[in-house]
């Protein structure tokens, strides 16, 4: 299968002070693949995701390449203009954050929001963007779609928001989506719910995934690379059942013997097949 990005030896420094946060990370991302990013809190996980998209903080610097092949093209991510990007972000690659609630407008009902989503990003008509709407949402196992849709973010759970979120990700049918702790606010069996969208959505659509998690359980289960960060540092990198059954840094040992336990609730969850 061949690639759909490829990341070569991307380097974020912070400007200010000349603090170098990520160092030199490589990947590669396949079709139709998921690749698991693992790491403790502050290893560098979510400003990698960032700078592949360009939306890091002015005064964090990325360099190195980002290339993203797309239909009959490839494009270096880190030279695009802020209108490229932006095209290739609402088109092509979403990205799922871990903060639901910033993700979306809270002046306006989340039908509004993800109806415009729509319209903008697929040229739909309004009563489209509304069909679609009920039918994403309903596919993430929101039932009372049309009830959820009326209400204001403030209004929803933050399992629910993070459920609206994907759930517009998934109508795009990206290239790409990369999804930054998309189950954290959730429980064991509603993650289980999620990510067997996850799954169902790459069978459907060969969309590809970059999942950033803490959850060794949920990553284990999705992923097919694997990616282990610490200290913005890639220390290892390469097929993720191999690594899970063989690891060779001292800290994705680690990070296996204490962070596998953990995910026990998600792993009885899928294998009960609880919520299918
Ligand atoms: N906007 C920013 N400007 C400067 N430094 C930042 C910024 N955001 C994060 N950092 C620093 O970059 C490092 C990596 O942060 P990052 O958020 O990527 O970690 P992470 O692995 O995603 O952590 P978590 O799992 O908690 O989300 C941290 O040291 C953090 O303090």
């Amino acid at each position: 299968m061949s690639n759909i990005l490829e990341v070569d030896n991307l380097t974020v420094t912070d400007m200010r002070d000349q603090d170098e946060i990520v160092h030199h990370i490589s990947f590669e991302l396949k079709k139709n693949s998921c690749l698991g990013i693992v790491g403790e809190s502050g290893s560098g996980k979510s400003i990698t995701a960032k700078a592949i998209l360009g939306l890091t903080n002015p005064w964090l610097k990325s360099e190195g390449t980002v290339k993203y092949f797309g239909k009959n093209h490839c494009t270096d991510m880190l030279k695009l203009d802020t209108n490229s990007l932006r095209v290739i972000r609402g088109q092509h690659i979403c990205m799922i954050l871990q903060d639901s609630m910033s993700a979306f407008d809270p002046l306006e009902p989340i039908e509004k929001q993800m109806g415009e989503t729509f319209m903008e990003n697929l040229k739909v008509s309004k009563i489209q963007a509304r069909n679609m709407a009920v039918e994403y949402l309903k596919l993430m196992n929101i039932n009372d779609a049309d009830q959820v849709m009326k209400k204001y973010p403030h209004q929803l759970s933050g399992g629910m928001l993070q459920r609206c979120m994907i759930a517009t990700a998934l109508a795009m049918k990206p290239d790409i989506i990369i999804a930054d702790e998309p189950t954290t606010a959730l429980d064991s069996i509603n993650q289980r719910e999620v990510v067997g969208e996850f799954q169902r959505l790459r069978e459907l659509t060969g969309t590809a995934l970059i999942f950033i998690s803490h959850d060794l359980g949920v990553v284990q289960h999705l992923s097919d690379q694997l990616l282990v960060m610490k200290d913005g540092e890639g220390v290892e990198y390469g097929d993720a059942k191999t690594i899970f059954s063989n690891p060779q840094h001292e800290y994705t040992r680690h990070l296996i013997a204490t962070r596998l336990k953990m995910s026990q609730s998600f792993r009885k969850a899928m294998k009960s097949g609880i919520g299918r």
